[in-house]
C-alpha cells in the first residue's frame, strides 16, 4: 500500500533515496522501518539507480520474508534484540529473582521391576503418540557437510539415524497396536522440523528410500525459516560479507518447533484422532528410543503434562541442567537452565564453585536430554494462549570484555524446552532420569574439540556416539544373560573409548528389555572382537557362542535359531585420522572403519524354521 513518503527520513540516507524510483510502495514501507529501526548502513555501499537494480529487489524481498516469518515484523525482532543484548552487555542475569535447587523426579534403572512395567506400559501408549524431530539445526559444532540424520549412526550396518528413528517408530507402532483393545490399527505420526539448511536433503533422503518404510503419508515436513544476523549492541542487520544486497540469516533454534505445530493445525487433528501425547526429539542421539518406551510410561502413570528426560550430567558438560527455581514472591517451577548459564545463575545465588560436581562424581541438576514428553490436550490449551511463542534469549561472542564488538555475528534464539516457562503452577512437570549408557550419546563434536573435552567428560563425538551403541547393546545382552566380554581401551581421534563388541540389532527385533530376553537363551558368550548384527524380527539366540563376524537377516516369517561356536576371521577395526581426506567425511571423523575379513552372513527369505550353527 503506498504511504506518504516521509523525505527526511530518506534525505539522510542518499544512497537509499536516489534508488527509491525502482521501489514498490510495499518496498518503500519496509525500508522506512528499516530507517526508523536504526538500519540505515544496510545501504552504505549501494550503487546508484541503475546499477545492480535486480538485486536490489532481490534484497527488499528478503526484507519482506523476514518480516512476515516473524511475530511483530522486523521492528519487533530488532526492538526485542536490542533489549536482550543490553541485558546481556550489562551481564543481567535471567533468573533474577529465582534460586536454584536440586529438583526431585523419577529415576528408572535399567532391567529393574519398575523399569520393565514402565516399558510395558509405555508400549501400550505408543499409538497414542506422535513423534516429532527437530533438526533444522547446522551442526556447527560437528562440522559435517551433510545433514546429521543422513549420518550412520553406526557403521556395522551403515544405518543412519533417520531411518533407525523411523523403524524404531513402527516398532513401537507395531508392538502397540497389537495389544490395543480395540485392535485399531493407527499409524504414529512423524513430524521432522527442518530449516533451509536441512530441508530438500531430508526431503531427498526420505525419498530415495522410499521413507524408510513409513507411510509417506504418516510424515510431515515442518520448515523454519532463519531469523536476520546481528552484528552489534545496536541491533543492526549483518549483511552477507559475500552479497550486500542480503542479509546474513541463522536459525532461530530448535524453541520454533511449537509455533510451527501451532500453526500447522496438526495438533487439533491429533486431538480428533484420539491421540494423547507428544514426544519431541533430537538429531543424532541413537540411544534415544532405548529410552522411550519407559518414559512415556512414566508421563502416563504420573500424568505429567511435561516430562523431560535427562541423564546424570557433568560438571560444566555441555547439556541443560534441570533445576528447581524458586521466586523470590514464592513462584517456583522445574525447567531447563541451559549449559551456559548454569554456571553465572549459581555464582550468583549462593553457590560460589558454580557448576562443579558434587560427592557423586556428577552435577547435582540432571543433565537435561532435551526429550520432552508433552501431554497433547494440555499442549493445545497452553499454545492456543501463547501462539506458540517462547521466551528468547541472544548469546553473543564478545571480542573482548569491553562487549562492544561479537567474534561473528549473532541472533536472537529459543528452545523447545522453554516451553514450561509460561506454564500455570498448576501445571504437572517432572523428569525422568536415566542412565547416560541406556539413553544418551548424541554426535555433536567435532574429533579436534571432542579430544579437547577434559577428561572424564563424555566426547559426543561421532566416534563416541557410535561406541556407545556398541556398548549399550552389550551391556542389555549381559543384563539378559549373555556373556559379553569386556570392553578394550582405545584411542580413535585423540579420543580414549570402550570398544565393546560390535553388536547391532534392528528396533523389530528387541524393542523392550522383555522382548529382547525372551530372544535369549542358554548359555550365550560374544568375544570383544566379534561383530554381530541381526537384522531379522524372529532370530533367536540359543547356546551360541561368538567369535568372529555373524550378520543375519530373514523375513517375519522365518524363525530363525543362532546357536553354537560360530568362529571366523570376523571383521577388525582399522584407525583411520579424520584429517585423511582420501577417506569419506562420515567414515573419517569417526576415526576408524571395518576391514571386513570374514563372517558368517545368512538371509532368510523363505517362511519356515531355521537353524545358523557352525
Ligand atoms: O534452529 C534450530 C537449532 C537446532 N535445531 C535442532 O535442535 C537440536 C539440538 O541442537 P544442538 O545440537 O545445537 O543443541 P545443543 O547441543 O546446543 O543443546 C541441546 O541439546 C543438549 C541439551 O542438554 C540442551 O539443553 C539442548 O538445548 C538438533 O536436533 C538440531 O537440529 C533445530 O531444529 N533448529
Ligand atoms: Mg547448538
Amino acid at each position: 500500500m503506498a504511504s506518504t513518503v516521509d523525505s527526511n527520513i530518506f534525505s539522510s540516507v542518499p544512497a537509499l533515496q536516489s534508488n527509491l524510483g525502482i521501489l514498490s510502495p510495499d518496498q518503500i514501507e519496509l525500508a522506512k522501518i528499516l530507517l526508523e529501526n536504526g538500519q540505515s548502513h544496510l545501504f552504505q555501499q549501494w550503487p546508484q539507480l541503475g546499477v545492480d537494480d535486480k538485486q536490489k529487489l532481490d534484497f527488499f524481498d528478503q526484507i519482506a520474508r523476514l518480516n512476515s516469518s516473524y511475530p511483530g515484523g522486523l521492528a519487533a525482532y530488532i526492538k526485542t534484540a536490542k533489549e536482550l543484548l543490553a541485558d546481556s552487555k550489562l551481564g543481567k542475569n535471567p533468573y533474577d529473582g529465582f534460586s536454584p535447587s536440586v529438583p526431585s523426579g523419577e529415576n528408572l534403572t535399567f532391567g529393574t521391576d519398575n523399569f520393565i512395567e514402565m516399558e510395558r506400559k509405555g508400549v501400550v501408549e505408543a499409538r497414542n503418540a506422535a513423534f516429532v524431530l527437530v533438526a533444522g539445526g547446522l551442526g556447527e559444532r560437528l562440522g559435517y557437510n551433510g545433514i546429521k540424520v543422513a549420518l550412520p549412526r553406526e557403521t556395522t550396518t551403515g544405518t543412519c539415524f533417520l531411518q533407525h528413528y523411523i523403524e524404531s517408530i513402527l516398532a513401537l507402532q507395531e508392538a502397540s497396536n497389537k495389544i490395543a483393545s480395540d485392535e485399531s490399527q493407527r499409524d504414529i505420526p512423524f513430524i521432522i522440523m527442518t530449516s533451509d539448511d536441512t530441508h530438500s536433503r531430508t526431503l531427498e533422503l526420505l525419498e530415495l528410500n522410499s521413507y524408510f518404510g513409513m507411510k509417506p503419508t504418516q510424515v510431515h515436513l515442518l520448515k523454519q525459516e532463519k531469523v536476520a544476523c546481528l552484528d552489534d549492541n545496536d541491533a543492526r542487520l549483518a549483511l552477507d560479507p559475500h552479497n550486500k544486497y542480503s542479509i546474513q540469516t541463522k536459525p532461530h533454534g530448535h524453541g520454533d518447533v511449537h509455533s510451527l505445530l501451532y500453526s500447522s493445525g496438526l495438533l487439533h487433528k491429533w486431538l480428533d484422532a484420539g491421540l494423547k501425547w507428544v514426544l519431541f526429539f533430537q538429531d543424532t542421539n541413537g540411544l534415544l528410543f532405548n529410552a522411550i518406551p519407559a518414559s512415556l510410561g512414566v508421563s502416563a502413570t504420573k500424568q505429567y503434562h511435561v516430562n523431560s528426560l535427562a541423564v546424570p550430567r557433568k560438571a560444566k558438560e555441555a547439556i541443560g541442567g534441570i533445576t528447581k527455581l524458586t521466586h523470590v514472591d514464592g513462584r517456583s517451577m522445574v525447567i531447563n537452565v541451559e549449559y551456559n548459564q548454569l554456571d553465572p545463575l549459581l555464582r550468583a545465588s549462593g553457590f560460589p564453585d558454580g557448576d562443579v560436581n558434587c560427592e557423586t562424581g556428577f552435577s547435582p541438576f540432571p543433565g537435561n536430554i532435551n526429550q520432552l514428553i508433552l501431554e497433547l490436550g494440555p499442549y493445545k490449551d497452553e499454545l492456543q494462549k501463547t501462539g506458540g511463542a517462547i521466551k528468547e534469549f541472544v548469546n553473543p561472542k564478545y571480542k573482548d570484555s569491553t562487549k562492544t564488538a561479537f567474534k561473528s555475528s549473532t541472533r536472537l534464539e529459543c528452545m523447545m524446552q522453554d516451553y514450561p516457562k509460561t506454564l500455570p503452577p498448576t501445571a504437572r512437570v517432572g523428569f525422568t532420569v536415566m542412565d547416560i549408557w541406556l539413553a544418551y550419546a548424541p554426535v555433536k563434536n567435532n574429533p579436534e574439540d571432542a579430544a579437547k573435552v577434559p577428561k572424564g567428560n563424555p566426547y559426543h563425538s561421532a566416534t563416541s556416539g557410535e561406541m556407545a551403541i556398541y556398548r549399550a547393546n552389550s551391556l542389555i545382552l549381559q543384563k539378559a544373560g549373555v556373556k559379553v566380554e569386556e570392553p578394550v581401551k582405545q584411542v580413535l581421534n585423540g579420543q580414549e573409548v570402550e570398544v565393546w563388541s560390535r553388536i547391532t540389532w534392528k528396533p523389530k527385533w528387541g524393542m523392550i528389555f522383555s522382548d529382547i530376553k525372551k530372544k535369549v537363551s542358554g548359555n550365550c558368550e560374544v568375544s570383544q572382537r566379534s561383530t554381530m548384527a541381526i537384522k531379522g524380527r524372529n532370530v533367536f539366540i540359543e547356546d551360541l557362542s561368538l567369535d568372529g563376524a555373524l550378520i543375519v537377516d530373514s523375513i517375519d516369517e522365518a524363525e530363525v535359531k543362532l546357536g553354537g561356536l560360530i568362529k571366523n576371521n570376523g571383521w577388525t577395526m582399522e584407525s583411520v585420522d579424520y584429517k585423511d581426506t582420501s577417506v569419506p567425511e562420515e567414515i573419517r571423523i569417526r576415526g576408524f572403519r571395518f576391514n571386513k575379513v570374514e563372517q558368517l552372513e545368512k538371509n532368510f527369505t523363505q517362511p519356515g524354521k531355521f537353524s545358523v550353527e557352525d
